[in-house]
């Protein structure tokens, strides 16, 4: 079975439209400053706006707060909201009932006690992502192009569902899928000429490494 794919921090027209090309089924704006995959909200729109009724829009927030997201969810119209600060089980609860949306929580793992921290929000997060921590001096807890011990994730509940995320790109994904049988899986840099630049050549070398998994070690999930 195909796992989702996740294209995420997309910018530009080529991109959005190679992603949807190629197959995926979730692409990604990323709404964080210091990120140079930062986007306005009405720019992810207009590039959602290409996609929608195709792969499911992503809406990609770090501790936003309501008037933020307001003016992100009134422009951008996500399926979903990604979560990738350090929102508490009761501020996901808050938004999903204010936007009524799904949400995907996201955590970075080093170790598996990291793993232990998804406890508070079964039931309540619609799905998690699993990130590596952010190297020492970055300033984005995500699209680092870091990877951690995909074997963590083998001690996973099976009823977790789970992006897998980090640092992945054509050269590790077949071992990411092969490793952890993840049901989805997420890429930014691994698909980048150069940060916050997607590339349509790495793009498509992306799903053609996910194919060649999805041959050679035939995954057992649905998609
Ligand atoms: O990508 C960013 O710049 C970013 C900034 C702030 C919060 C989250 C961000 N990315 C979230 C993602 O879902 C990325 O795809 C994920 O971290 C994996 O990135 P990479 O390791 O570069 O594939």
């Amino acid at each position: 079975m195909k796992p989702d794919v996740k294209i995420c921090g997309l910018k530009s027209e080529e991109a959005v439209d190679r992603a949807v090309a190629r197959g995926a089924t979730h692409i990604g704006f990323i709404f964080f400053p210091k990120s140079p995959r930062n986007i306005e909200p009405a720019l992810a729109g207009e590039l959602a706006d290409r996609a929608r009724g195709r792969a499911k829009i992503v809406a990609v927030t770090v501790d936003a707060d309501t008037d933020d997201l307001d003016e992100i969810v009134d422009q951008l119209k996500p399926d979903i909201l990604q979560l990738h600060g350090s929102e508490s089980p009761e501020r996901v609860l808050t938004l999903k009932a204010l936007y009524g949306l799904p949400v995907i929580k996201a955590f970075s793992v080093r170790d598996a006690g990291d793993l232990q921290r998804i406890d508070p929000y079964i039931g309540i997060a619609d799905r998690f992502l699993f990130d590596a921590k952010p190297p020492r001096g970055s300033d984005l807890p995500g699209g680092n192009g870091v990877s951690f011990d995909w074997r963590l994730l083998q001690s996973l509940d099976g009823s977790i569902d789970y992006m897998l995320s980090g640092g992945l790109d054509k050269d590790n994904v077949g071992s990411a899928l092969a490793l952890t049988k993840a049901r989805a899986i997420d890429v930014s840099s691994g698909v980048e000429s150069a940060p916050g630049v997607k590339d349509a050549g790495m793009i498509d070398a992306f799903f053609d490494a996910v194919e060649k998994a999805g041959v050679n070690q035939p995954l057992s999930m649905e998609s």
